[in-house]
């Protein structure tokens, strides 16, 4: 039995690390997650191209997938075993939601090779998930965030201490994606600096849920910055033509929202400064089974 589902990466609005409530947008790069379920018990899982990248995150979603619903599936969890296979274009710890991708993925994918693929609310599925990355300790307050936006699309407003859904609104942007070539670890992120500037953060809360996702995205990126020790230089380039722009996650990536033409514009100052700069487009769709 074998399942395959494919999830989006997000972009970030509003970092959790601060008070607990995220807020997080999908865009169209992808990780794809497949699972070949055996009957040996095992699980294991390798991520295409990285051979020594950490596997525990996309291990944990499957026997978690499986603990929970193998016997819905008249299957014997003890006696299931699974082959993950993680394929992706989302750069991995680099404030683009890597992790909730693929976990998402491989949350599906394992239901699907369970023949279970419509058993689960979408948003339970992404709650397994976000519970794997707890038990990985990849999250510092599972990013249910992050994991809503990629599994449902559009942007997503959450309370990550309850994984509770506060908003949820398909959005269609150009997003422009600067990608500094190095890796930021969200486990590693200063958890305490980030909660002294809980007053922004409430700021940006009450922005994105007026719908103001661009004034808060800038204000949550300059705050970030500070916090986590990131140039705002990236965004001040980026201003004032674009809606929004901000740190993503904990970084090192950056991400601006507007109208295509200014993205380009932006574009050609990003690509001045080393690594990768993406023009892309938000996702409505969230995680699909394929
Ligand atoms: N394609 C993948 N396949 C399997 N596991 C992955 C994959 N991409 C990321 N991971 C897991 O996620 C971990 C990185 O999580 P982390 O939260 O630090 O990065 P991120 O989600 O990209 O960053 P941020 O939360 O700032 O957006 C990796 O160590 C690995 O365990
Ligand atoms: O690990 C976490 O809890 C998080 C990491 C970043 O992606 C943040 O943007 C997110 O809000 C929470």
């Amino acid at each position: 039995m074998d399942g395959r589902a494919v999830a989006p990466a997000a972009g970030t609005v509003l970092n959790a690390l601060a008070t607990g409530t995220g807020s997080a947008f999908a865009i169209d790069l992808e990780t794809t997650a497949t699972v070949k379920l055996t009957d040996d018990g095992e699980v294991d899982a390798e991520i295409a191209g990285q051979p020594d990248a950490d596997t525990t995150l996309v291990e944990r979603c499957a026997e978690l997938t499986i603990a929970e619903h193998a016997d819905a599936a008249g299957l014997d969890e003890t006696a299931v075993g699974a082959r993950v296979e993680t394929n992706s274009d989302v750069p991995m710890a680099s404030g683009l939601k890597s992790s909730s991708a693929a976990a998402n993925a491989t949350v599906l994918a394992t239901l699907d090779a369970l023949e279970l693929g419509d058993a689960l609310e979408r948003i339970d599925a992404c709650r397994l998930g976000v519970q794997a990355a707890r038990d990985a300790g990849v999250t510092v307050t599972g990013a249910f965030d992050d994991a809503s936006a990629s599994m449902l699309g559009g942007v997503t407003i959450t309370d990550n201490m309850a994984d509770e859904l506060l908003a949820h609104e398909e959005v269609d942007w150009h997003a422009l994606v600067y990608t500094p070539p190095e890796q930021s670890f969200s486990a590693d992120a200063d958890v305490s600096a980030c909660e002294r500037i809980a007053p922004m953060a409430d700021l940006v809360a009450e922005l994105a849920l007026d719908g103001r996702y661009g004034e808060a995205m800038t204000v949550n990126g300059f705050a970030f910055c500070g916090a986590l020790g990131f140039s705002a230089d990236p965004m001040v380039e980026a201003l004032p033509d674009v809606d929004g722009v901000s740190l993503s996650g904990t970084g090192p990536s950056y991400v601006a929202v507007g109208d295509r033409r200014t993205l380009e514009t932006v574009q050609d100052r990003w690509t001045e400064r080393d690594g990768t700069t993406r023009l892309l487009q938000t996702r409505t769709d969230g995680t699909q089974i394929q």
